[in-house]
């Protein structure tokens, strides 16, 4: 499978499917009917939804696809599955709800229980996040030239290291302030959905703690992204992530890792 060539047509998928959303998150009555009853949320995700699963399926044929919008697949036939795509049609609803730019759309190409491409849009920024594996991963604004992107080392200030966590507005706060004090020096930045993980891909945050459920569709183009830039996402024992391995689709509680040279076991543990 010469997986390399999906990259191209995925990240049109994600503008496409960007754009219906953005054309919701857009329009002139958005608050109100956010405000009556949230009718745009749905809107947008499912039409995201419908690009994204119509644009793969004319890409692969002959590979499935699950999306947070078509879940309902047992795992006696998901487990059938070497290779599938995984995709959150709308990464990030409380904050499309809240109107504050940070959501976004994940699409990943899972093959035996690994993440081998990932692609994840940002619509309000035309911004592309993209990994596949072994070649390295990259951002892309609207049509410039993609740059190749990768984490960073741990910022040193007075021979002491400064630490940026970067964590969810709304889900496991408490227990990532409490992880937070281990560190001397630390800076705390909030964001929705798999800009989190961008963003330690990127080199702006150090580490990102996930001390909350979420779900395979969540985390997975994310994955490969950060891996290609050279950090991990792991479960918070330091074991291996994996996908699409049981009936149902919760990911564990995991740690983002930047700097591969820190020694996160002993920080963490
Ligand atoms: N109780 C729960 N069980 C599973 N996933 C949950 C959850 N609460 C939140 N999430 C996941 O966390 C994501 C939001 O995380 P964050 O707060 O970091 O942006 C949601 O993505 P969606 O917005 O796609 O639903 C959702 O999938
Ligand atoms: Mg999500």
């Amino acid at each position: 499978m010469n997986y390399q060539e999906y990259l191209a047509p995925v990240l049109e998928i994600s503008k496409k499917a960007g754009n219906a959303i953005l054309e919701i998150y857009q329009s002139d009555d958005f608050g109100a009917r956010i405000k009556s009853d949230n009718s745009p949320l749905t809107e947008a995700d499912l039409k995201s939804h419908h690009v994204i699963v119509d644009g793969l399926k004319a890409l692969t044929p002959e590979i499935p696809v699950l999306s947070e919008e078509s879940k309902g697949i047992s795992f006696e036939q998901r487990n059938q599955w070497n290779t599938f795509w995984l995709v959150d049609p709308l990464d990030g609803t409380k904050e499309f709800i809240a109107r504050n730019d940070e959501f976004t759309t994940n699409i990943a190409l899972v093959h035996n229980n690994k993440v081998i491409l990932g692609v994840i849009y940002v619509p309000v920024l035309d911004t592309y996040y993209f990994a596949s594996k072994d070649h390295g991963a990259f951002k892309q604004v609207g049509t410039d030239a993609a740059e190749k992107i990768s984490v960073r080392t741990v910022p040193v200030v007075n021979n002491e290291k400064h630490y940026t966590i970067v964590a969810s507005r709304r889900h496991g706060l408490d227990k990532v302030q409490e992880l937070c004090k281990k560190m001397p020096h630390f800076e705390l930045a909030s964001r929705g959905s798999s800009l989190k993980m961008c963003l330690v891909a990127e080199g702006q945050a150090d580490l990102y703690p996930r001390l909350a459920p979420t779900s395979e569709w969540d985390t997975a183009a994310a994955q490969i992204i950060v891996e290609e830039a050279g950090g991990e996402l792991i479960k918070t024992d330091f074991s291996e992530f994996l996908y699409n391995t049981k009936e149902d689709l919760l990911n564990p509680h995991f740690y983002v890792l930047g700097d591969a040279s820190e020694n996160w076991r002993e920080l963490l543990s």
